[in-house]
């Protein structure tokens, strides 16, 4: 997503089912009045305004309601969340003649060239077609009834679960494959492309939530609780194998990298792998790679991550921490008799239960 997708979602979430902007824009839409709303106040919003009324009354969904059944647009000087004060009714507002725009009708026309002018979003309610559009940095989204988004989102949802549980077998085998030590840059790259593929979708998701407002409530909770504990789990792969040292600032460019590439590189394994071995590792996908052991213990319950860290950084790999004893486990700072004992216990078991999930 980028910074005008965020933008524009900030905004979708002020015009969100739900919000006191919403209710306003729909009983103006039931009215069948139309309006023209600048949702920002600042020297160039002045300087394109002629005539109208000077106000300064907090923002309502039954004032605005009131204040759209005079001509001209209303200018709402707002806090970023939905509320703020009432700036001007009734004006004209005239945005530089130069500025070109694609819509046609004065109204829309209007909201397009003084977004473009102004920076704030602008939204125009038709009255002859009956519809809410936002304008914002050039672009124009029409506001849809929950009904139609809602399909998408489920829609989407599906696709996300179908992601995530191969998502769980494919981990579930890089599981088992790091304790034998037979891991290979395919099966890094083969689970990290499907975590792309869920986080993307997620953030599809994410976006209609945003969209539905309140109505959005039910897809948010099918949503957290199909990713629940992603994010440290993409982490953590790209903790355990990206190199040379593993460190933070290596383990976000590959992140970043991750998500610059496109739909078709994304289906290449090797661009995919490319972005955590950085081209370091010969042999290509069938080289093999040992993890450092981020991800099995951070698995392991109530380890702070403070101490995963100086696990890794003491043992350098999942393999010589799975031979580590309570005593040499003890050795790292933070680790008492009884949390080395539970490390020791924990990683055994994580062991016996990877092994049993991929042979039995
Ligand atoms: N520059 C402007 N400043 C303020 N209000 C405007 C401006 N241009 C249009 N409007 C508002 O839009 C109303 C409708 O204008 P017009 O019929 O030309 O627009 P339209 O684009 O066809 O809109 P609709 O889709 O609602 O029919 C005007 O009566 C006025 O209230």
């Amino acid at each position: 997503m980028d910074g005008d997708d965020d933008r524009l979602r900030q905004v979708l979430a002020l015009v969100a089912p739900g919000t006191q902007l919403r209710d306003g824009l729909e009983r103006i839409l039931r009215g069948r009045t139309g309006a023209l709303i600048v949702l920002g106040f600042d020297e160039v919003v002045a300087s394109m305004c002629t005539g109208g009324f000077v106000l300064d009354v907090d923002f309502s969904a039954t004032r605005l309601r009131e204040l759209a059944k005079m001509d001209g647009a209303i200018v709402i000087d707002t806090d970023g969340r939905g509320s703020g004060t009432v700036v001007r009714a009734g004006v004209q507002l005239v945005p530089d003649p130069r500025i070109a725009t694609p819509e046609s009708g004065t109204r829309h026309r209007t909201a397009d060239k003084a977004s473009r002018q102004c920076g704030f979003p602008v939204i125009s309610v038709s009255q002859s077609m009956s519809l809410i559009a936002v304008y914002l940095d050039g672009r124009r989204h029409v506001l849809e009834d929950s009904g139609a988004i809602l399909a998408r989102a489920n829609q989407a949802l599906a696709t996300l679960e179908r992601y995530a549980s191969r998502l769980d077998e494919v981990t579930g085998n890089l599981s088992a494959l790091e304790i034998e030590d037979l891991v290979t840059v395919r099966d890094v790259a083969t689970v990290l492309q499907r975590a792309e593929m869920v986080r993307r979708i997620s953030d599809e998701v994410r976006g209609y939530v945003v969209e539905l407002g309140t109505d959005g409530r039910l897809v948010e909770l099918q949503m957290d609780e199909l990713i629940a504990g992603f994010e440290t789990e993409l982490s953590s792969v790209v903790h355990d194998y990206v190199g040379p040292d593993g460190s933070s600032g290596e383990a976000g460019a590959a992140l970043a990298g991750l998500a610059a590439l496109d739909s078709s590189e994304l289906l290449s394994l090797e661009a995919v792998a490319r972005q955590v071995t950085g081209g370091r590792v010969e042999g290509g996908l069938d080289a093999t790679v040992s993890p450092r052991g981020y991800r099995m213990l951070r698995r392991l319950p109530r380890l702070p991550d403070v101490v995963v860290h100086r696990l890794v950084d003491r043992f350098g790999s999942l393999q010589k921490l799975l031979a580590a004893g309570v005593e040499d486990l003890q050795q790292v700072d933070g680790l008492t008799l009884s949390r080395a004992r539970g490390v020791r216990e924990g990683l055994s078991r994580l062991a016996e239960t990877s092994i049993l999930e991929r042979y039995v």
